[in-house]
């Protein structure tokens, strides 16, 4: 099952966050169920980056709560959330260039991982070839590799990608979305920020935009791509 339909793994309900002062998540709703992957589309500093790092446990909500599974996990830690199986990979990728691939696919390492070291190897031969150079070696796109590589390590349960194509040359593109399948298939959830809309509706169950801190639109992939007004509106972009 990978629909609306399966048992809900995240419950993201009402919840606000600040940075200081500035009210940026004004509200979000939104689930994700097993083995889904759901789009967090909207324009620039509308939000999107905050809602992953307020699930991740990176910012705590000032209002609201986050359900992951059967626990209220929206007053843990990072770790703790970590822990739990949600994993972010951040826009900036956190790959360390003076590690080699190799070393910095183990500091993801967990023994109840079903990705260990050749699993991943297996996903990204990419990365198999490269596991004796240095992370600041890496091409973007391996880098972009190596982060998710690293994650699969940990455990997820939700995999959060911010941005993971962004920079990244048309034919790496197709690469890590054919990679994005395979780890999909495996049953991971998925939350995937983008701004490629061609990549978005080739991945997606559904969608939800958000603008000024809530979310302001939810629908399957099927009705977003019927919906030319939509992206129009929120998006600023008609598709191809
Ligand atoms: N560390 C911070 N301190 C203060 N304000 C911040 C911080 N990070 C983001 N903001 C502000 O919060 C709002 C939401 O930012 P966020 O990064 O979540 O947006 P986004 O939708 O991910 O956009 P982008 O695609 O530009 O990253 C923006 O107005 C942004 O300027």
């Amino acid at each position: 099952m990978n629909g609306a339909s399966a048992p809900t793994l995240l419950e993201v309900e009402q919840v606000h966050a600040h940075y200081g002062k500035s009210h940026v998540l004004q509200g979000v709703n939104l689930r994700v169920a097993d083995g889904e992957l759901v789009t967090l589309l909207g324009r620039n500093g509308a939000g999107k980056t905050t809602t992953l790092k307020t699930i991740a446990g990176v910012i705590q909500p000032t209002q609201g709560q986050i359900r992951f599974g059967t626990e209220i996990v929206s007053k843990l830690a990072t770790h703790q959330v970590a822990q739990r199986g949600v994993c972010l990979v951040p826009e900036h990728r956190g790959v360390f260039k003076l590690l080699t691939v190799e070393e910095n696919l183990m500091l993801g390492q967990r023994k109840q991982s079903k990705w260990q070291l050749d699993d991943v190897y297996q996903i990204f031969p990419r990365l198999k070839e490269r596991r004796s150079n240095g992370g600041g070696q890496l091409s973007g796109g391996e880098q972009q590799m190596l982060a998710i590589g690293r994650a699969l390590m940990n455990a997820p349960r939700l995999l959060m990608l911010d941005e993971p194509v962004e920079g990244l040359a048309p034919v790496i593109v197709e690469e890590i979305v054919a990679q994005l399948k395979v780890i999909k298939a495996a049953g991971v959830s998925i939350i995937l920020v983008e701004q490629n809309l061609e990549v978005c509706t080739q991945l997606a169950d559904r969608h939800y935009i958000v603008e000024q801190g809530a979310i302001v639109y939810e629908g399957s992939n099927a009705d977003f791509l019927a919906d030319e007004a939509i992206k129009d509106r929120y998006l600023g972009v008609g598709m191809a």
